[in-house]
């Protein structure tokens, strides 16, 4: 199959740090790709230059076929380059619709107030993001929620509420930054399950970062090793777990 996302010898860092050193590697479409490494290794980072919330120093980056060095991140959006984020950035006290709406603000011809609030000047959107909204929310299991504020719910529902605010705008490449943080295996089991079930069902690839190894080598397809901005290793979950460098770099230290 061929590549959705390509780097090309993507480098960033920050005041002489370097969190990002050359790299390169590809996403074939429709996959599920893993980036692991230890903390500090640029994997936010990396996502963070993919959907354009920091401009690489140098390098670029080919998305379904078009090519960048730096983007904005309501191109990237509209390109159709989804993100969730390590810590929630979610709107703590709307409910979850109103949350799930504000992922198609970027999309529409109303404002974001007038997307979330489902007021203002064109009927005929606000209906079609209201039947978008109310499906992914019932793809993942937020019926019950749909009215509830943010604050209210669990943590593990709120990342639940995250990713369908993230997969509302039907991207082609979805970017999610741990999105099973401080999750207890039950809940980790039922994300990776979700994550699946939005892969195969909508055909969305899928780039994530995650640290429970155990997770990534069941859901991955592919995975990528960073390890101080640099990648250690790229390819099927079997060849990189039986990878010596990535047993001295990651998988032999407790993170
Ligand atoms: N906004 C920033 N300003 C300065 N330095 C930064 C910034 N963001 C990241 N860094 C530095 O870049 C390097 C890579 O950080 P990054 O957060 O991308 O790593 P990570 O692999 O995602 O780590 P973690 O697993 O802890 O989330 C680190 O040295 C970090 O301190």
């Amino acid at each position: 199959m061929a590549a959705l996302l390509e780097l090309h010898d993507v480098s960033l860092s920050f005041r002489g740090v370097t969190a990002i050193d050359a790299l390169s590697f590809s996403v074939e479409q429709g996959s599920i790709c893993a980036l692991i490494g230890p903390n500090g290794a640029g994997k936010s980072s990396l996502l963070n230059v993919i959907n354009g919330v920091y401009r690489a120093d140098s390098g670029d980056i080919v998305f379904d076929g078009v090519r960048f060095e730096a983007i904005r991140p309501g191109k990237a959006a509209r390109l159709g380059i989804g993100r969730t984020f390590q810590h929630n950035a979610l709107f703590r006290r709307l409910s979850v619709r109103e949350n799930v709406l504000a992922g198609l603000s970027r999309l529409g011809q109303a404002s974001f107030i007038e997307t979330i609030f489902r007021v203002g000047r064109d009927a005929a959107e606000r209906r079609t993001f209201a039947a978008r909204a109310d499906r992914v929310i019932a793809f993942l299991g937020l019926e019950a929620h749909r009215d509830r504020i943010v604050s209210t719910l669990p943590y593990g529902v709120q990342k639940r509420v995250d990713l369908a605010r993230a997969l509302v705008s039907e991207p082609k490449l979805l970017l999610l930054d741990e999105p099973m943080a401080g999750m207890n295996q039950d809940e980790k089991a039922e994300m990776s399950r979700i994550i699946s079930e939005v892969n195969r069902t909508f055909g969305t690839t899928i780039v994530l970062i995650e640290h429970d190894v155990g997770i990534v080598l069941g859901l991955a397809r592919h995975i990528v090793v960073l390890d101080y901005g640099r990648k250690v290793a790229d390819g099927a979950p079997d060849q990189v777990r039986d990878d010596p460098e990535v047993i001295a770099a990651y998988l032999g230290t407790v993170h």
